[in-house]
């Protein structure tokens, strides 16, 4: 079982939804990133998505836009964000790491060659913006024989009939955007996403995620009741780019572990 799968099927045991809070890799430095994503596993986060920082996010507003410009100055490429997952894996063996990117710095780096680094280097999932179904197959191959799982993203704007054939494509979870729109945008309509998620579990035996839009515990605790994984993005990446030098962990985890709590209190 991979280390996705298996994370859904002890949480799922435990009656508890997955806490996925997505950082862009370098954000605020690249030597912050592997504290980073410790204290948010200590805070209660179940799986990191790991944004490998690009130039041209068409999918990121402008808190996200930002953090990959930090990252960037630093000259976090993709191949820095590897080496920091492969840090990470050296104290934390348990908890699933998805690279969320743009296809470009993949393909310049080649499939075969990404497939294999990401695997040495522990990465359990990935997520690119820009492939739909009909462009992924090269990837899904290599992916797939390096046993890395691929999410994809179902959107308020895809065709039922598509469900399926994205459901054929992906493991791990399906991740549903609920909006129209770039990342950090506010107003998620929680009755129309509820409504959508019945449709999609109907076509996958995959665990169903649902991210943008969520910036409140309050938010995600409603999300957390139809949803398999609630994914928080922005939220966490402003609390970043506003610490104080010196708070950056600090106050990550108590934003972190509110999302967790209101989560848990169903
Ligand atoms: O920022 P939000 O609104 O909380 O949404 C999650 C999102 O940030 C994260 O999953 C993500 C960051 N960049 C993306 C690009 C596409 C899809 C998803 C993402």
């Amino acid at each position: 079982m991979s280390r996705i799968a298996g994370t859904f099927s002890t949480l799922k045991q435990q009656g508890k939804t997955a806490l996925i809070p997505f950082v862009t890799a370098g954000d605020p430095s690249p030597a912050q990133t592997v504290p980073l994503m410790h204290k948010l596993v200590e805070a209660g986060a179940n799986i990191i998505e790991l944004g490998v920082p690009f130039s041209d996010p068409m999918a990121d507003g402008p808190t996200i836009q930002r953090a990959s410009e930090r990252a960037l100055k630093h000259g976090t490429g993709l191949k820095d964000v590897l080496a920091l997952v492969a840090e990470f894996r050296k104290t934390d063996q348990s908890t699933p790491v998805v690279l969320m990117g743009y296809a470009n710095p993949i393909e310049a780096m080649g499939y075969e060659k990404f497939s294999q680094s990401a695997a040495n280097a522990g990465v359990d999932g990935v997520l690119t913006v820009d492939y739909p179904p009909e462009e992924s197959a090269g990837l899904a191959e290599q992916l797939r024989k390096h046993e890395i799982d691929m999410i994809f993203l179902l959107s308020p704007t895809t065709p039922d009939r598509r469900f399926q054939q994205v459901a054929e494509l992906a493991s791990g979870f399906i991740y549903y955007v609920s909006l129209k729109g770039v990342t950090g945008a506010a107003n998620l309509d929680l009755q129309e996403v509820s409504q959508k998620i019945p449709a999609i579990h109907a076509a996958t035996s995959l665990p169903v995620g649902v991210g943008f839009g969520i910036r409140d515990a309050d938010t995600a605790k409603a999300v957390a009741q139809f949803a398999d994984a609630v994914v928080i993005g922005s939220r966490i990446v402003q609390e970043i780019e506003n610490a104080p030098q010196g708070a950056v962990l600090s106050n990550v985890y108590a934003l972190v572990k509110g999302f967790r709590t209101a989560m848990d209190s169903k």
